[in-house]
């Protein structure tokens, strides 16, 4: 994985305070240019914004990480608040904004695309945005479309992204001349782990040219792996939509004598669809995913226990996260790539299939097995109400970030408040589901599944330090370790 450029460690802002207190602050314009000219922010006379009290962010206001405590922990890493600030740093009639959408698709794109130009528009009276048309590429090889709140008025209802969206194809000069020609100054950029390193290299240029002009982030994909945030947009729809799917399986396989429903989930590295589509649905009786290993013969093996499973239930549930046992299916360490560079995956849920379904003719058993794959119709569908909500947040604050001066920075939802975190904190790691938390437990306990770990294995994995993730209890997050650094 790419971690933190040279360009970006020496631009770290990073501020400390009494009792161990560290701010892991954003860029702001006026650090590379000085003396830029400062308006009273327009939000002052919105009539729906101004009876509100204390509407405006004060300067000071962070985000603490880490919100469990100890009588004598130390303060720790903070992020600053998201939010309207009493001064701006564009006159709303020199903004000229742009918003591109790249990645893999994912419940709410249309959303967060609308509530930015409402925002933009409606709150800060900011008339010209433009949609990059087809991801990076299209900064350079495409027309741009138009935005207004009468285009985007119900784009919410629908799956997808208005604008398009691609994978691969990123080249920063030529992206940063057409942001020059078209003389855009504030750019807005939604897309998961890849995209955000895109951004940041793009605001490095933006930077060493001189420019007066905001990048800003939204973290998107379903797969839920971007690192410090609570949860990204788009998930709970698509765990949402899974259940569909898991409900299917689960009248099929009850149906029939030794019934196997299987259904495969996405997740490209990490397992978090699988692991709460599971739990939300209680009828899954494994649930497979990429950090969790599991192997099919023997004691303690996959084929035991769909065997004991059958024999108790006459049926069995068995969900699948794509990149969870690749392993197993290919001893080769060399794979194929897609247009970005992420690994492309073999089809585990078929081959799981065929595996199982080859195990028990060999055991003279009869079983009926369905394979069920709803992998793109989990996120080529509109957001439901509360990612609606979530994506609407996050659209404004991005926007409020950008007008007050602010750049190089991802908007995101830290402890329930919206933040802005530096381009590095996103894409120095990936999140993942850390299988000795309290969460994967749970769900152990509730489908009552092997762990696959031998008492050996169980006691490495427990010592193995724990990757952070904002999803699980906080006590297996690493954030401490960095803060006290
Ligand atoms: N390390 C990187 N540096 C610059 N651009 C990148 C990097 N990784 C990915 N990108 C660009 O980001 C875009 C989306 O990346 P991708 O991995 O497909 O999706 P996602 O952003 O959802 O993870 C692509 O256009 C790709 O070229
Ligand atoms: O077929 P595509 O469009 O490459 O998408 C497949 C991948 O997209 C994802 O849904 C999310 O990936 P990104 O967050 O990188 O867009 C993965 O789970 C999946 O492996
Ligand atoms: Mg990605």
């Amino acid at each position: 994985m790419a971690t933190k450029t040279g360009q970006q460690d020496k631009m770290m802002k990073v501020e400390k305070g009494e009792y161990g207190y560290v701010l892991e602050d954003v860029p702001h314009l006026t650090d590379y240019i000085p003396d830029l000219p400062t308006f009273p922010n327009p939000l002052r006379f919105n009539p729906a914004y101004s009876v509100v009290k204390q509407y405006f962010v004060d300067v000071d206001d962070t985000v603490p990480q880490k919100v469990v405590v100890h009588k004598n922990s130390s303060r720790g890493i903070h992020f600053r608040r998201a939010g309207p600030r009493q001064k701006v740093y564009f006159d709303s009639d020199e903004v000229h904004a742009c918003i591109v959408t790249c990645g893999g698709l994912c419940p709410g794109l249309n959303t967060v695309i609308r509530e930015i130009v409402c925002a933009l528009y409606n709150m800060y009276g900011v008339t010209k945005v433009l949609g990059i048309d087809g991801g990076y590429r299209g900064f350079y090889s495409k027309n741009t479309i138009p935005l207004t709140p009468k285009i985007v008025n119900d784009i919410h209802k629908r799956g997808g992204t208005i604008i398009g969206t691609s994978r691969g194809g990123h080249d920063t000069a030529k992206i940063v001349d057409s942001i020059q020609d078209r003389e855009i100054n504030q750019v807005y950029i939604i897309g998961g782990d890849g995209t955000q390193r895109g951004a940041a290299v793009i605001y490095e240029e933006i930077r060493r040219r001189g420019l007066k002009v905001a990048v800003a982030g939204i973290p998107k994909t379903i797969d839920n792996d971007i690192p410090v945030i609570d949860k990204s947009f788009g998930f709970d729809t698509a765990v949402e939509e899974a259940q569909r799917a898991i409900n299917a399986a689960h009248v099929e396989a009850e149906s029939t004598e030794n019934g196997i429903g299987v259904v495969k989930l996405m997740g490209r590295y990490s397992g978090f669809i699988a692991m709460y589509a599971t739990l939300a649905s209680r009828d899954v009786d494994l649930c497979l995913i990429p950090e969790s290993p599991f192997y099919l013969d023997g004691e303690g093996g996959l084929f035991e226990y769909v065997e004991k499973r059958l024999k108790e239930d006459g049926h069995m549930v068995i969900v699948i996260a794509e990149g969870a046992g690749q392993e197993l299916l290919s001893k080769s360490t060399v794979h194929e790539k897609d247009a970005s560079g992420n690994k492309l995956l073999k089809d585990v849920g078929l081959w799981i299939s065929h595996r199982i379904k080859d195990h028990f003719a060999n055991h003279k058993m009869a079983i009926t097995l369905k394979y069920i794959d709803p992998t793109y119709m989990i996120r080529a569908i509109p957001s439901n109400a509360s990612d609606n909500v979530y994506c609407t947040l996050l659209a404004q604050s991005c926007v409020h970030g950008a007008m007050a001066g602010y750049t190089g920075y991802t908007s995101g939802l830290v402890n329930g408040r919206q933040t802005y975190i530096p381009f590095n904190r996103i894409t120095e790691m990936q999140n993942k589901v850390v299988i000795t938390d309290r969460m994967w437990a749970r769900l152990l306990s509730s489908t009552n599944q092997p762990s696959f770990l031998g008492p050996k294995d169980a006691v490495e994995v427990k010592n193995e330090p724990a990757p952070s993730s904002q999803l699980l209890e906080s006590e297996n997050c690493n954030c401490e370790d960095k803060a006290a650094k």
